[in-house]
């Protein structure tokens, strides 16, 4: 194989993802050729509306895999966190990148951190989890939506429509707005969503030339910890309609997971933890999620 075609949104941050994939894949194969293929999706398009009512984060895939199943492309890379628990057709993930800054980061014009905003301040986000996340520590916050990628979203804060925004670290520092980070929403008090920060390519089952090519840049422990982070969240039967948190951690062959269910108009939270052995990480997810259930989180599940 000569070259590989990489399927991508067109979003700032999609861009700056492939180009990394491309990167990487022509440092491990100097004589491949690698391209990109952008285009808008979907999800893009339909930014006005609320992602659960045009058909959830799917939607973000749908138009790469028909772009791989057509023959216009080879591969296509994504934020791991937007992938569904459940590939719906014939595709398989051949490569999940080591895992960059996991957590939330919390951003302001005025203010220098969570705790710091005013009684009642206005704080953007439509992510159901940070909405559970931010009710559960600060219930007097006045939480409105907002959707758009990365650059958008900053544009939004900066006109002054919110006193604060929520986005991911690693999507910040990926492109180049690593200092915008006003406070780092780490874990356990902000767990993130399964898999945030990490990147994936998804080709074709049983490609196997396609999979070999990719399969080098794949990272056993990331790969290792979001597998129980994502048994976790399917277990719950979760998507983005629901609240669900997970955040594992790798320590010599030791996962730990750490989960959470929330409800976004409530704050109420639900947690959970167990840690397993790394050759297990599905029984983890289960376990944890089990957990979960066992507390009381079904009444918040749907
Ligand atoms: N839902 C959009 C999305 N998908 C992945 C990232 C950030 C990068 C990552 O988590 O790998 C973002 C932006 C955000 O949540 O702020």
């Amino acid at each position: 194989m000569q070259k590989i075609r990489l399927a991508t949104r067109e979003s700032a941050l999609a861009l700056w993802q492939t180009e990394h994939v491309a990167a990487r894949l022509r440092e491990a194969h100097p004589d491949l050729e690698v391209e990109l293929v952008p285009m808008t999706t979907r999800g893009d398009q339909a930014i006005d509306q609320p992602l659960v009512e045009i058909g959830g984060k799917g939607l973000f895939l749908k138009e790469l895999e028909v772009a791989m199943l057509e023959g216009r492309a080879d591969a296509a890379v994504h934020s791991l966190k937007d992938v569904p628990m459940e590939l719906d057709g014939p595709f398989e993930l051949a490569a999940i990148l080591e895992r960059a800054d996991p957590f939330d980061a919390f951003v302001s014009v005025k203010y220098e951190a969570l705790e710091e905003l005013p009684f009642g301040a206005k704080v953007g986000t439509s992510s159901l989890r940070r909405q559970a996340l931010l009710r559960a520590h600060r219930p007097d916050l006045v939480l409105v939506d907002l959707r758009g990628n990365v650059n958008t979203r900053l544009a939004k804060l900066d006109a002054g429509d919110y006193d604060a925004i929520v986005l991911a670290c690693a999507g910040l520092q990926r492109l180049g707005l690593g200092e915008r980070i006003r406070e780092r929403l780490t874990a356990p008090r902000f767990i993130p969503a399964a898999a945030q920060g990490a990147v994936t390519v998804e080709c074709k089952q049983g490609d196997a030339e396609v999979h070999a090519l990719l399969a080098v840049l794949d990272h056993g422990p990331t790969r290792a910890c979001v597998r129980a982070e994502r048994a976790m969240t399917r277990t719950l039967g979760g998507s983005c309609h629901v609240p669900i948190a997970a955040y594992a951690t790798l320590n010599k062959e030791k996962i730990s997971l750490e989960g959470l269910v929330g409800d976004a108009k409530t704050g109420q939270t639900v947690r959970g933890y167990a840690s397993g052995p790394v050759s297990e990480p599905d029984k983890l997810g289960e376990q944890v999620a089990d957990m979960l259930v066992a507390r009381g989180a079904d009444a918040l599940l749907p």
